[in-house]
């Protein structure tokens, strides 16, 4: 397999509470922001004892701290005192649990320590980028032979972790980093986020909701988490890889599944890509979302086993572009992106206006209120046009991610040879309650958006069948063909990524089969297969 000359470069990454470049931590020198996720902020930096470049990570919940003087962390405000203090536990709980393991495949700790009112693992650097960021640049969903080969080390990392008891609880796009060379690593188990989330309300739970199986909700007390849970986690991941699109939380699944199964999207990626999936593939992670945990393959041999998963041949110099095949294209989005000029440069834009710390009762420094200080530094008209072009990016941002996507809280700026953007992935807090109805919310950054996400509507909404005794669906169809009774609008709700899948399941029902907008659907389906042959 040859091997690509694709070297990801860093996006520009931007917070206001990030470290500045080339502040030290002792012996280590900060050269920039890599990523920031709603619990810490990622550097790269220089070991300038042992002479080479790592990555490091600085407990950092934004909604409840931000830097105030120097390097110091300072939480907002003294109420958040103990969830802040639950979440840098836990930090350093995951960074010494890590620091045990040792698989190329799994996030690798060198030490952490605590300092300024926060806490710092050191980790390799590793060059590449998140499986979300690289499914964002691919035009067709991942051939399986590809597939398999994360699968392989994911699941490699997940055999050690559950050796020892331990479940990894957040796996998701966003934490399998792909390197330009090398295995597929398994990053942060995102142990501070449910400290925090466990400490903040009671009954609720903290999870990136696409990809949380139900015995994570904080009231599934019955359940009991195990391998079987980040097998659902993994299965989800791939679901997603498929359709490209977000998977259905959990809770909405055990309401009314309308979450189309693995088999629909191979399917699809079938009639739309070319691409083919095998039975056992396909079938093996169709169990693996199960609702029921029972259901679900329990261990990662059962797993492994189900899927007939053969050791790859040389995952050390793996290089997940080159191993992509001729398929691999950048979607177009990505192409279009490329050829625009960079996005504007935010780092001289105030986002948040700094002040002193104060002290809180226990000795924790808080931040002042920004909102009830005068801004000493800026001039208002400066702050205005600021604010109205920090919130025109912001409506992008939002409009780019669509609705299911909180905001990003950085601006990221991606280098013009290679446009890589850092979508940042807030989790979802999502309230449990006694009847099994979410609302999902964002977790609250300094600015906290609410937002509420509805259960999708009925199916009884969408299609309207009503006015004729018809009663085969070919009869339906001749019926709406000749009838001035408007056909059902199929996918009314969709969004432009979520439509064709949406429109194949619909199809596949015999009352919508002839409609003509299936017939439509289904023959231009057959045209871009034979296109391919
Ligand atoms: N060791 C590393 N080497 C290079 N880049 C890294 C490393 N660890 C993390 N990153 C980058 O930093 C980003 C942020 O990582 P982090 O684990 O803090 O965030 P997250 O998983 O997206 O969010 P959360 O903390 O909310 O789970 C990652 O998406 C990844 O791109």
């Amino acid at each position: 397999m040859s091997h690509s000359v694709h070297l990801t470069v860093p996006p520009k990454v931007l917070h206001t509470d990030a470290l500045p470049n080339g502040a030290r931590l002792g012996e280590f020198e900060i050269i920039r922001l890599l990523g920031v996720g709603g619990f810490g902020m990622v550097y790269q930096a220089y070991d300038h004892s042992l002479q080479r470049s790592v990555a490091i990570k600085e407990y950092m919940p934004t909604a409840l701290a931000g830097r105030a003087e120097g390097v110091s962390v300072s939480i907002r405000s003294s109420l958040d005192g103990a969830s802040y203090r639950a979440g840098l536990q836990s930090f350093v709980a995951e960074a010494r649990l890590l620091a045990r393991f040792d698989h190329p495949s799994l996030v690798k700790v060198f030490r952490f320590w605590e300092a300024h009112n926060t806490a710092y693992m050191v980790m390799p650097l590793y060059v590449g980028m998140t499986l979300k960021q690289a499914r964002s640049q691919m035009r067709h969903p991942p051939p399986e032979a590809w597939l398999r080969q994360v699968l392989w080390s994911v699941l490699e990392a997940l055999k050690l972790l559950h050796a020892q008891d331990t479940v990894h609880r957040d796996v998701s796009p966003d934490n399998i980093f792909l390197q330009d060379s090398g295995p597929p690593v398994l990053l942060d188990l995102g142990a501070a986020r449910r400290a925090i989330g466990d400490l903040s309300r009671r009954h609720t739970a903290v999870l990136k909701v696409n990809y949380a199986p139900i015995e994570q909700y904080a009231d599934a007390r019955d359940m009991e988490q195990g391998a079987w849970s980040d097998l659902y986690s993994l299965a989800a991941v791939v679901h997603g890889c498929l359709a490209n699109d977000l998977p259905l939380p959990a809770t909405f699944r055990v309401l009314r599944d309308r979450m189309p199964s693995m088999q629909d999207v191979a399917q699809l990626a079938q009639a739309e890509h070319g691409r083919a999936y095998s039975p056992a593939f396909v079938s093996t992670l169709d169990r693996s979302l199960a609702i029921r945990p029972e259901e679900r393959p329990q261990s990662v041999d059962d797993f492994s086993q189900a899927l007939g998963l053969q050791t790859p041949r040389d995952m050390a110099q793996f290089d997940w572009r080159a191993e992509m095949g001729p398929g691999w294209q950048l979607s177009r989005e990505e192409q279009a992106r490329r050829a625009r000029p960079g996005p504007m440069d935010l780092a001289e834009l105030p986002t948040q206006f700094m002040y002193p710390p104060r002290q809180s009762a226990d000795g924790l420094a808080v931040l002042d209120s920004v909102v009830d200080v005068e801004p000493r530094r800026w001039k208002m008209p400066a702050v205005l046009a600021s604010l109205a072009l920090a919130s025109v990016l912001a409506s992008a941002a939002w409009w780019a991610h669509g609705p299911e996507q909180p905001l990003p809280v950085a601006a990221v700026v991606p280098p013009a040879e290679v446009a890589v953007a850092e979508v940042l992935d807030e989790p979802i807090t999502l309230e449990v309650v006694a009847e099994p109805v979410a609302v999902a919310k964002p977790v609250a950054k300094s600015e906290p958006r609410k937002r509420t996400v509805a259960p999708p509507p009925a199916k009884s909404a969408r299609a309207e069948p009503r006015a004729a005794p018809v009663s085969t669906p070919s009869e339906l169809a001749a019926h709406y063909r000749t009838s001035k009774t408007p056909q059902p609008t199929l996918c009314g709700d969709s969004n432009f990524f979520t439509r064709s899948m949406c429109m194949y399941r619909e199809c596949q029902k015999p009352e919508f089969a002839d409609l003509p907008v299936c017939v439509d659907n289904t023959q231009r389906l057959l045209a871009q297969q034979q296109q391919r042959r």
